[in-house]
């Protein structure tokens, strides 16, 4: 490991973050530069609009910032490619070290990093407590792998012999998404990094802090300045990035027509892309299931975030003889989840992410009833008693009964806490219905047989399959979608061969056997 830095060295957003409980709802405010390059906060060398960011509980500007133009885009780049000349002529046991000491330094700052998280997203500090979570473990985990990658000795005739070197791609781009600011960064920098790569990332325009946090922890770890840069902005700065020709690679994570573009832009470069898109996922829960088991997975595949979960399971399937009783304890529970100040303990659901988001979700469950839906619970905007939470952009979780497949609530994703009660009778029919969407993120089953459940799961469209649970991430499984919701992965080993590529080496140990 290496040495700690002392607390005198923090930079200074750490030191004014410090100690946590010093940050409440309806207080917070940044002042310093939100953009990242060599290795320290500054403003963007040039400007291509502006953004505000909000505090979601309260409604209040918390951020007002500018977006990074071509110019700032290019020297984040440029300083990218500085660092990755001396990142990638390390030893993957060195890189290792250096990840292994930012996942260090994320654990104990943990608090504070939660907290700015919860201010600026809106999920509740517990929730945001396990995405920093997962994020450590992240890079702990290709940490773990870095000493290992390594290519491969293949004997040929005559005593010659080829071998393969795993290499860095270079310079790679990360593009995030605003329902798991840090996560998603962590989840993109840590095996980029690990491979030899450098970074630049972009965070969504509605949560720009917590990637800062991020980027500071890897300079103060040991890794050289440029290594892992900030650019803010939205999709003017998105696309300079994407189409940067010193960019190898695009880690995308969003919403399937930016990921078009992602693919259109990147294709111009022969760029490789990785896509994390969104999704409308099935949870089937069968007769034999146990049921309150099944109930508190359709909570957890409807409500973490909000319901701002690209992998939610938000169409549930329920087998039409335990409808009745599954619908009862699912929308009694759904009733008693606390909704208010995302930093209070015993909040279990925050704010939507701003206000067109909250409308664009309300909308959804409007149009759900007018075709014929029956709203069981919530789907109505939520005022806190607490007066500073009165602008906040928050809303009653709901439960609709009724279903049909043929419903946009059942069709499209909404990305907020709705989720849509379907009954069947058959699993022939239902899998016919599960896998009729576009989508292929993620898919659960709840059954006690346990030869139905593998025989489900191999049929289902999707790339992340739950038997008995639903959304849980262990940074050792790959995460990624069929269909629509993307291609690529993101953790699990196989997520070094998207950010790695292999040299063939050929080597001649006789004379050259001319054809001329
Ligand atoms: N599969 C996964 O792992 C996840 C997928 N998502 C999906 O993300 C969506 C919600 O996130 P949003 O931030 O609203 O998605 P979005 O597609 O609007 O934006 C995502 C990111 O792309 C940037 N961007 C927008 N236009 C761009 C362009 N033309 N070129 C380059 N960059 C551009 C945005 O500034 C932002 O940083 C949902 O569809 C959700 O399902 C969200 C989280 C995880």
């Amino acid at each position: 490991m290496l040495p700690r830095a002392g607390r005198a060295a923090l930079p200074p957003l750490l030191r004014s973050l410090r100690p946590a409980a010093a940050m409440s709802t309806g207080s917070f405010l940044v002042s310093q530069p939100l953009n990242y390059r060599g290795g320290a906060r500054l403003q963007p060398a040039d400007a291509s609009g502006s953004e505000t960011a909000f505090e979601p509980a309260t409604g209040r500007v918390i951020a007002t910032f500018t977006c990074s133009g071509e110019k700032e885009v290019h020297l984040a780049v440029q300083d990218a490619k500085a660092a990755f000349k001396i990142w990638s002529q390390k030893s993957g046991l060195e890189r290792g070290r250096i990840l292994l000491e930012a996942a260090r330094i994320i654990r104990e700052r943990k608090e504070e990093i939660a907290t700015l998280e919860t201010i600026n997203n809106g999920k509740s500090i517990l929730e945001a407590r396990l995405d920093i979570d997962t994020s450590w473990q992240c890079l702990e985990y290709y940490a773990g792998l870095a000493g290992s990658l390594a290519g491969e000795h293949i004997q040929l005739p005559g005593g010659s012999f080829g071998y393969t070197r795993r290499e860095p791609l270079g310079v790679c781009v990360g593009i995030g998404a605003w329902n798991y600011p840090f996560q998603i960064a962590s989840w993109k920098s840590a095996p980029a990094l690990a491979c030899g790569n450098a970074m630049v990332f972009k965070p969504s325009p509605f949560t720009p802090l917590s990637a800062l946090l991020l980027a500071e922890i890897y300079t103060e770890a040991g890794a050289p300045p440029g290594l892992f840069n900030v650019v803010q902005g939205g999709a003017a700065t998105g696309q300079l990035l994407c189409e940067h020709r010193d960019v190898a690679k695009v880690s995308f994570t969003g919403s399937v027509p930016t990921g078009t573009k992602i693919m259109e832009m990147s294709a111009k470069g022969i760029k490789p892309v990785t896509l994390e898109l969104g999704g409308k996922s099935p949870l089937i829960i069968f007769e034999d299931c146990h049921l309150e088991n099944a109930v508190k997975g359709a909570l957890m595949a409807n409500f973490l975030t909000q319901g701002e979960v690209c992998c939610n399971g938000t169409r549930v399937f329920v087998q039409k003889k335990i409808l009745d009783k599954f619908t009862k304890q699912v929308v009694e529970q759904t009733q008693r989840i606390k909704i208010g100040d995302p930093l209070l303990e015993d909040t279990r659901m925050g704010p939507l992410i701003n206000r067109p988001h909250l409308e664009r979700v309300l909308g959804f469950v409007k149009v759900a009833k007018e075709q014929g839906a029956k709203v069981l619970c919530g789907g109505d905007p939520y005022v806190p008693e607490d007066p500073k939470l009165k602008n906040g952009f928050f809303m009653r979780p709901c439960v609709l009964g009724d279903c049909r497949d043929d419903m946009t609530c059942v069709k499209e994703e909404i990305f907020g806490p709705v989720m849509s009660i379907l009954s069947f009778d058959t699993e022939a029919e239902v899998l016919e219905r599960a896998n009729n969407t576009s989508f292929g993120l993620a898919a659960g089953v709840f059954t006690r047989d346990l030869q139905r459940a593998h025989r489900v799961v191999a049929e289902l469209q999707a790339g992340v399959c739950y038997i008995n649970n639903y959304n849980v991430s262990p940074v050792e499984l790959p995460f990624g979608g069929y269909k629509k919701s993307g291609f690529g992965r993101e953790n699990g080993r196989v997520t070094i061969e998207y950010y790695s590529q292999l040299k063939t080496v050929c080597v001649e140990m006789g004379d050259v056997e001319s054809a001329f």
